[in-house]
């Protein structure tokens, strides 16, 4: 489904990867792994088509990103490390801003979707209002309301607690066993829970 093929990335005058492939198919999940700084951000931006290569390229489907975005775009779900949520709007607003903004319909059920995210009681509060955990909640509201074909997920499990962590794999094992693809960076240990779990890791480069 995605390839990356070759790919290089230079910032600051440092090298933090060069000639990176690899291939994500459907059904499959995939961690990028790898210390500070060591470029797990700027490679999800690239394959996201958010910020250039310096060399190689980002396949979809058989075709490159940079001649077939929009088609990518309709099936893909970033979530960035910052919640990318508006704390002005409340969590019912912000999820309605957002299906809004990606031409998806109105979820009839978005009171039971944010229930089932542990915001009873908070769905209609302005979001800057609410904890760090919860923001992440409404953040992450996003992947229980569409059916792209790749997330990409930069440390989604950030400020959740078990319980939460817990939903979320569940809900990751959902889109695996419709034939999504997940590319993320997290500092939690899958292995155990996604037997499957396909590794990148990226090394500090000097
Ligand atoms: N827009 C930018 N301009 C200049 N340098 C950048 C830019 N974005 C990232 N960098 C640099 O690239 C390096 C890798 O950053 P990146 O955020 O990709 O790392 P990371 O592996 O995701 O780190 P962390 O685990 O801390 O989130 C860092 O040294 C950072 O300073």
């Amino acid at each position: 489904m995605l390839e990356i093929k070759s790919v290089t990335c230079v910032k600051q005058e440092r090298c933090l990867f060069e000639s990176l492939s690899f291939a994500l198919d459907a059904g499959q999940i995939m961690q990028v792994e790898g210390p500070n700084g060591a470029g797990k951000t700027s490679l999800l931006r690239i394959i996201a088509g958010f910020a250039n290569a310096d060399e190689g390229e980002v396949i979809f489907q058989g075709h490159s990103i940079t001649q077939c975005y929009d088609d990518f775009a309709a099936e893909l779900l970033f979530i960035g490390h910052k919640t990318g949520v508006n704390g002005q709007l409340t969590a019912y607003e912000n999820v309605c801003y957002w299906l809004d903004v990606h031409g998806y319909e109105r979820a009839t059920n978005i009171y039971d979707i944010l229930a089932k995210l542990g915001l009873v009681g908070l769905e209609d509060v302005p979001v800057r209002t609410l904890s760090a955990g919860q923001q992440r909640r409404v953040a992450l509201a996003r992947l229980w309301m569409n059916n792209a074909k790749v997330w990409i997920l930069d440390e989604p499990f950030t400020a959740l607690d078990k319980r939460g962590v817990v939903m979320l794999q569940q809900q990751f094992a959902q889109q695996l066993s419709r034939g999504g693809a997940i590319l993320l960076t997290t500092h939690q240990d899958l292995t155990a829970h996604f037997s499957a779990l396909k590794k990148v890791v990226l090394e500090y480069r000097h």
